[in-house]
């Protein structure tokens, strides 16, 4: 699995200010900042509930933010959804569909200009069941289908919620292949994650739980 270079040449900065989140009435995200250059990659730890997923999601504009800015400057248009990839912990794929039936739909839906999905499951090493519908393969296949999904559209920023949930050993190595191949072409990662992921170079960003 590798990752083509993304589609804006210029670089990039995600720039996340003064940023206060709120589930069920109460802050759990309350005056974080925090900025990422082209090439870098931020792994987001803390214990369960200490508010990773809602840092992604909020980053991807699913979740409002109560105060604070989240933009990426340098390019065209600050506004980061549609310069982003969002791995949420559901795969997001539709069991009748087979794996490239799903991979061509989001191809369309998020734009394209990356892997052909025949050659994003070359990628993942999952050929083999590309005519598979989705509902009859493994949990690791499914999601090693999602991942194939940042192949099939290139966006300099992802973000990836325990990416590595379900794979083997072998679809580790391939995700962190892929993810060093795009920060050395200039993008960016932001990955909450309980356990390494193959970047060294990581900065850390660790959330601490509340009660
Ligand atoms: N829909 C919701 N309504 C109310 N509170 C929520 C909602 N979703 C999450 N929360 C609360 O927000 C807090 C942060 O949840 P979040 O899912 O961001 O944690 P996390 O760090 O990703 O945890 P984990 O490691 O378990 O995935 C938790 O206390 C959780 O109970």
């Amino acid at each position: 699995m590798s990752a083509d270079p993304p589609s804006d040449p210029q670089p990039l900065r995600l720039e996340v200010e003064d940023l206060c989140v709120e589930r069920g009435g109460r802050p759990v995200i309350d005056g974080l900042g925090f900025s990422l250059a082209s090439g870098e990659a931020l792994l987001v730890t803390g214990r369960n509930g200490a508010g990773k997923s809602t840092l992604l999601r909020a980053i991807a504009g699913l979740l409002p933010h109560r105060r604070g800015r989240v933009a990426i400057a340098g390019a065209k248009e600050e506004e980061p959804a549609g310069l982003l990839h969002y791995l949420a912990h559901a795969d997001g794929l539709k069991a009748p569909l087979t794996a490239r039936e799903n991979l061509d739909f989001w191809a369309r839906f998020l734009g394209g200009g990356g892997l052909a999905p025949e050659r994003a499951l070359e990628r993942v090493g999952l050929a083999h069941v590309g005519e598979a519908p989705v509902a009859i393969l493994s949990a690791g296949q499914k999601r090693r289908i999602a991942l194939a999904r940042l192949l099939v559209a290139n966006r300099p920023l992802w973000l990836l919620d325990e990416p590595t949930s379900a794979l083997d050993r072998a679809a580790r190595e391939r995700l962190a292949e892929a993810m060093r191949a795009h920060l050395a072409a200039g993008g960016m990662i932001v990955a909450a994650t309980h356990e390494p992921l193959g970047l060294p170079e990581a900065r850390e960003l660790a959330l601490g739980a509340r009660p």
